[in-house]
């Protein structure tokens, strides 16, 4: 970083300030900034008020791979350039895609707390396993797990991790997409119903756009059947509210969570169910992937205030 360039401001925190508060009470100038930084993920729109807010702003960099919560065509309406952290979380979230999938399919998290609850175990008053071993071996065999991308290639490189994990495993991989993909191999499918109807798992993988939004809706969970499982570590609004009753009156079998409507808050409803994992939109977070955001965060503003281009910018229509 070349500090020279340019210098950073005290980090805003969102939920205790507004940007307009954060600015007053720092005597910040307004046309001081040129660049704004989100991290980790933002529970604000960055949107026209912001904007409105910091007039001279010229980049939006986001240590997310989502770009949900920011107003791509307000930026691009404004020049403002957006650089997000390209695919550098797909291996961490393939993992825990996979893992959430494994965890759902084996019940292993009731499992884990039925033995703690208990202090001891007696395999036939297990009443958390909804997915039997013998059941599951079969099941196990036709499991057919969704890969669905639509539009940019980081979700893709997502998308396909965990095919590749999976594929391991003896899963059949379908995936879904705008368009066939000719570097793909597995069958393609353009419908959402018909793939949820030919699979006994949908993984999703992809961003959330208005074209992605509740694309799983009840009938596709239906379609899925009660065995189905449905893991998200995508955002929760890629599958309708109609999930949570799906998941209670069992009209699919299970599913694997990372992501949530209201972050951090969880609906109190699947907080009781075991056939349901829950994770804490962490799945992108370790260590070392931690680090490398900061750095590419680095590297997106030494490339902006050297008049080069973002090294993981987001194409603006
Ligand atoms: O959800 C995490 C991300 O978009 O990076």
């Amino acid at each position: 970083m070349s500090p020279q360039n340019y210098s950073l401001s005290k980090p805003w925190n969102v939920n205790s300030l507004t940007l307009e508060q954060f600015m007053v009470e720092n005597q910040y100038d307004p046309s001081m900034f040129q660049a704004l930084i989100f991290c980790p993920l933002c529970p604000l729109p960055i949107n026209k008020m912001v904007f409105q807010l910091l007039p001279c702003l010229k980049v939006v960099v986001t240590t997310s791979t989502g770009v949900n919560h920011i107003d791509l065509s307000e930026c691009q309406c404004r020049g403002i350039q957006v650089a997000n952290v390209g695919s550098l979380y797909s291996e961490d979230v393939a993992d825990v895609a996979v893992a959430l999938l494994i965890g759902v399919l084996t019940s292993i998290v009731a499992a884990d707390r039925f033995v703690r609850a208990t202090m001891q175990f007696d395999f036939p008053q297990a009443s958390y396993s909804k997915i039997v071993l013998s059941d599951f071996v079969g099941f196990f065999d036709i499991l057919r797990a969704l890969v669905k991308d639509i539009k940019s290639s980081r979700f893709e490189a997502l998308a396909w991790k965990v095919a590749k994990r999976l594929e391991a495993f003896g899963c059949i991989i379908l995936y879904l997409s705008r368009k066939k993909k000719p570097f793909i191999t597995y069958p393609f499918y353009s419908n959402m119903l018909e793939l949820a109807s030919n699979s006994d798992a949908l993984v999703l993988c992809c961003p959330l756009n208005e074209e992605t939004r509740h694309m799983v809706n009840k009938e596709v969970m239906l379609a899925l059947g009660n065995k189905g499982v449905i893991v998200n570590v995508g955002r929760w609004s890629l599958i309708d509210e109609e999930l949570v009753n799906c998941l209670i009156e069992g009209h699919i079998g299970g599913a694997g969570l990372d992501v949530f409507e209201n972050e951090p808050n969880v609906p109190q409803q699947l907080l009781v169910l075991d056939n349901v994992i829950l994770s804490p939109h962490n799945a992108a977070f370790t260590n070392e992937t931690f680090m490398a955001a900061t750095q590419l965060v680095e590297d997106n503003l030494e490339a902006f205030f050297s008049n080069k281009s973002p090294v993981t910018p987001i194409k603006l229509n």
